[in-house]
């Protein structure tokens, strides 16, 4: 019996579940459709495997079936760095649905195992805490929220599931090819390490994530336009969670020497896009961009103590600094 609480609150939105027709994705599938939770699908179909077509012919079956809409697209062929583009690609999809579609909330079917395999990889990089969580069950994108229902469900609950009521599902051989990085983490540690130590882990999640929200609460978001985010710092220590954060829900992580880079600086520019600049208790956060801008904004901006690396950013998207002159 899997009970995910986080169901109930779908029944009234308009939900887009992410499908693949793998375990997991099948496994939310029925679980959504048993606790009768609107939603459609979306599938990518990557043409990368034999059982590419029939996975996609299955899923539009499914969906008449449960008259559910699927939506379904087909991926260019990548040369390189296939994860990575496949990935941009998908979600580019995905998003594009949720506007035209007025989605509220897409639904990915990350589990446990992908949980600690993330933990496991970031951990071996060098990562902060927020970065270490990195898959969290709610997130809140621009236009939608992005729900990760399964996040305490190991794989072999997920597989036991589906096998024990006969829902059918696909498994993807790509998966064991050790030749991805991630592949290689989930073979050799985070499986072996749930097959054996499960609830521990589901236990250590829970508790890591209370002390996180914790530690969020030492700064607070004030005021977010567009792609600016202004927060205001109740602890130095809590600049560089502040920004990884921020910079994670805009899906740019830093690396550890820019993390390093923050801890020094009050103000610097990340990875040539973003500009953070720390002022007066507040870290400014904005996309880096240059501009030529008219003497009399450049004035607004000084009166308003807008940091100089973010004036370009306010300036192209047309914020008036005047602004936040009433908002602080
Ligand atoms: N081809 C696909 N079509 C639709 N949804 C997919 C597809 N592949 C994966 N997903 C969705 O994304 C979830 C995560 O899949 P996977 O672990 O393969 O992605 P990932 O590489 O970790 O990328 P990310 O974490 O950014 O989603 C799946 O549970 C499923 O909900």
């Amino acid at each position: 019996m899997i009970d995910l609480p986080l169901l109930n609150t779908l029944k009234t939105k308009k939900n887009l579940l992410a499908f693949s027709a793998g375990v997991d994705s099948s496994a939310l599938f029925f679980l959504l459709t048993e606790q009768h939770i609107p939603f459609d699908i979306a599938l990518v179909n990557y043409g990368t495997r034999e059982s590419s077509e029939v996975e996609e012919e299955h899923a539009k079956k499914l969906a008449q079936k449960y008259g559910l809409k699927c939506h379904t697209t087909r991926a260019p062929h990548f040369e390189s760095h296939f994860e990575e583009k496949a990935r941009t690609f998908r979600y580019d999809f995905f998003e594009d649905l949720i506007q035209k579609e007025g989605y509220e909330t897409l639904l990915t079917a990350h589990q446990l195992n992908d949980q600690l395999e993330w933990l496991l990889m970031r951990l071996s990089k060098g990562a902060g805490l927020s970065e270490l969580l990195g898959l969290e069950s709610v997130c809140t994108k621009e236009h939608y929220l992005l729900i990760r229902p399964l996040l305490e469900v190991s794989k072999e609950e997920l597989l036991e599931y589906l096998e024990s009521n006969n829902y059918p599902y696909f498994i993807d051989e790509s998966n064991q090819e050790v030749k991805y990085e991630r592949n290689y983490f989930r073979k050799n540690f985070s499986d072996p390490l749930i097959a054996e130590y499960k609830e521990g882990i589901k236990r250590s999640f829970r508790y890591l994530k209370f002390d996180q929200k914790r530690l969020v609460s030492q700064f607070e978001l004030l005021h977010r336009q567009k792609q600016l985010h202004i927060i205001r710092l109740y602890a130095m220590e809590a600049k560089i969670q502040a920004a990884d954060t921020v910079l994670k829900n805009m899906g740019y992580l830093m690396s550890a020497s820019q993390r390093e880079e923050l801890e020094r600086s009050k103000s610097l520019v990340i990875g040539g896009k973003w500009a953070i600049e720390e002022q007066n208790g507040l870290l400014y956060i904005a996309p880096y961009r240059s501009a030529d801008m008219p003497k009399d904004f450049k004035e607004r901006c000084r009166v308003s103590k807008i940091p100089v690396k973010i004036r370009p950013y306010c300036f192209a998207e047309g914020i008036e600094p005047s602004l936040f002159a009433t908002i602080f």
